[in-house]
């Protein structure tokens, strides 16, 4: 059954104006009559061959059953529809045109000079027509006739293939999905989703995630910067495990008092000591080397004398003590620094590089920490070209979002896995969601979580992954399509933030969704550090409560510092969010309050730094 015709007029001159596009609605009026519930578009594309490329690619992965085009098939040089077709299908169904021209041929002998073509890509066929009215009437009756039989074969072929694939791995790239991209006059006119407040879905993110929380994983001690101990470690050696001089000089029994001493034996760091001391000798020690039993004390080198050496000069034989040893002077008893029992690391302590220290000289090399799931990040959009693309196509813009998020979360000190830029198409997404899930516990995506027909996440999750959506929209400004949902892939519980496209929401929603999970998980405090801030000036309230992106002052005898909002706070302007210290969080506007007054006291976000380097920004 045909379902979806698209009908594309390929014209320069009915591109510049529609009026003149007589073939297209032609073409409309048959394919209406032929199959009245058919969901038909049309639209008109200039004789350029890249943009009729893209527009048949386009369609053709929208489950679009049929394609026509009409226009563009003559000689002229600007005729490229045939060219731009066969660069898009994927086999050819060459007796189409042969039977329209062998018709048209008995008409006109004009009719020799249409290069029409036609194929299939995927499940679509795609049918070059030419561009006049009276050829496009002419040329429809004669496919007419297959027409239905042709879009059947194709849709039971991919009923065969989606069997194959559904066996298949889940993880297969060439996902098939299905949802199939409704009609866009049926789609929902009032978002589904319930509105959570943000309190709600903050106990929403913990709740499901509870199990996460408590999850603990080994790893070696150079792995473990930042990371957070999952338990209290004590010391199971003291510190130093030997009483050790402090200094480079002579282990002396204090009791003996300043006088003549034999030097009995030498100890320097690492050497086991030989004898017992004895009333009356010495031995010599370095800093670090133990003391041999019966010294209590260590005399500096410098409060000595040499009284006798071997005529070599290689060993003392005596030397003086100059000054009164006091007991236990410069020695580090057993245990003196770390006593064995002591505790090292604390459950909850972030891992520094002196606790890295005190591990290794403990002879710990592995650190028991808060699991940190592994994040995955995708962009999603048909509008999206990778940054280091050198030109842009129309209509497209650079991906921000991908890097960006990825930078955010290394700034909080997590790293995550780039997944790329899947199309707004349910195959491609479901693909690319498959593959990223299968490297992550958590994934990040941004974009299509709004109401647009192209967005497609929240099906493609609920329909290809099974995945609940625990919720969909978010009273927050930015972000208030914010989605949070879980599935089970391969047998693992997966987390799913599809936050919105707009770049500040996505950076907004990582920060106050995507940040805080993974705190909640990896240490034991998910919130941000907040402050009483004043605001520097008037500030309208959205009705939704604000994130708002701002910078602190301090000025001097201030009791509180100023917070200046980075300009305009469109979601789609990144400038605001570009060096900010602070999220203020405003409150929505009610009857009574619709604006805060410059002064006014509000509570902040630490979410960035304070880059005390710029004192221009900070009133200083
Ligand atoms: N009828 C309604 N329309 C919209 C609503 C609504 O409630 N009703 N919500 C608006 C809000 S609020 C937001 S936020 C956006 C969210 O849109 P989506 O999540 O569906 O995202 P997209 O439509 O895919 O893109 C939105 C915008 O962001 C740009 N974008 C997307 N990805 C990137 C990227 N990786 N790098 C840079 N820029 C990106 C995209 O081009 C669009 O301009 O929906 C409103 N609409
Ligand atoms: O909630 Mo949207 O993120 O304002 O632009
Ligand atoms: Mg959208």
């Amino acid at each position: 059954m045909v379902k979806a015709v698209v009908i594309i007029t390929v014209s320069d001159t009915c591109f510049k104006n529609h009026a003149k596009d007589e073939s297209g609605p032609a073409l409309f009026q048959l394919v209406k009559e032929q199959f009245p519930d058919a969901y038909i578009h049309t639209i008109i594309v200039p004789d350029e061959k890249e943009l009729i490329e893209r527009e048949l690619k386009y369609f053709c992965e929208s489950n679009i059953d049929l394609i026509l085009t009409t226009g563009g098939t003559g000689l002229s040089s600007r005729d490229v529809t045939p060219e731009a077709t066969k660069a898009v299908i994927q086999r050819e169904v060459p007796a189409i045109p042969i039977a329209m021209t062998l018709e048209s041929l008995k008409k006109t002998p004009m009719a020799m000079l249409s290069r029409a073509t036609a194929g299939i890509r995927d499940r679509t066929l795609i049918i070059n027509f030419p561009g006049s009215k009276k050829a496009v009437v002419e040329c429809i009756e004669v496919v007419k006739p297959v027409l239905s039989h042709a879009v059947s074969l194709l849709a039971n072929d991919l009923v065969e293939v989606r069997a194959v694939h559904d066996q298949m791995q889940s993880g297969c790239p060439h996902k098939t999905s299905r949802v199939v991209v409704s009609k866009v006059a049926l789609r929902h006119r009032e978002s589904p989703y319930p509105m959570l407040e943000m309190t709600e879905a903050f106990h929403m993110v913990d709740a499901v995630m509870m199990h996460w929380t408590e999850r603990v994983e080994d790893v070696p001690i150079d792995q473990s910067m930042g990371k957070v101990a999952a338990q209290q470690i004590l010391a199971k050696e003291p510190m130093p495990p030997f009483p050790a001089s402090v200094k480079d000089g002579y282990a002396c029994i204090s009791w003996d008092g300043v006088g003549i001493r034999k030097v009995r034996s030498a100890v320097t760091a690492g050497d086991t000591p030989a004898a017992p001391l004895a009333s009356g000798e010495c031995a010599r020690v370095n800093t670090g080397a133990p003391i041999p039993s019966g010294a209590d004390c260590v005399v500096q080198v410098e409060d000595t004398k040499l009284v006798k050496a071997t005529d070599d000069a290689e060993t003392e034989l005596e030397v003086e003590i100059l000054v009164v040893p006091q007991p236990h002077q410069d020695v580090r008893p057993i245990g003196f620094d770390i006593s064995l029992g002591a505790v090292l690391l604390e459950k909850g302590d972030v891992i520094d590089a002196a606790k890295i220290g005190i591990l290794a000289g403990a002879g710990y090399l592995k650190v028991p920490v808060r699991f940190c799931p592994r994040v995955a990040i995708l962009s999603t959009g048909n509008e999206l070209q990778e940054p280091f693309e050198k030109t842009l196509r129309p209509s497209h813009i650079r991906d921000s979002n991908r890097i960006m998020l990825k930078m955010l979360l290394r700034e909080h000190g997590y790293e995550s896995i780039d997944c790329g830029i899947a199309r707004d198409e349910p195959a491609e997404l479901a693909s690319a969601i498959a593959r990223a899930l299968a490297k992550c516990d958590i994934l990040v995506c941004t974009g299509g979580v709004s109401m647009g027909e192209r967005d497609l996440l929240k099906p493609v999750l609920a329909n290809d992954f099974g995945a609940t959506i625990h919720f969909g929209r978010v009273r927050m400004k930015p972000g208030k399509p914010s989605t949070f949902a879980t599935c089970d892939y391969e047998g693992k519980t997966k987390f799913i933030f599809a936050l919105p496209g707009n770049p500040v929401s996505a950076y907004v929603c990582s920060l106050l969704f995507v940040v805080r999970a993974l705190r909640q998980c990896t240490r034991y405090t998910s919130e941000f550090a907040r402050m009483r801030v004043r605001l520097a000036r008037d500030v309208k309230l959205d009705p939704r409560p604000e994130y708002a992106r701002a910078v602190l002052h301090f000025p001097d005898n201030a009791e509180l510092p100023v917070a200046t909002l980075l300009g305009n706070q469109c979601s789609s302007r990144l400038l605001s969010a570009s060096g900010a210290s602070v999220l203020l969080e405003l409150p929505g506007a009610s009857e009574t309050c619709k604006a805060l007054p410059s002064d006014s006291v509000v509570s902040a976000l630490v979410t960035g730094r304070i880059d005390f380097s710029r004192p221009e920004l900070y009133g200083m």
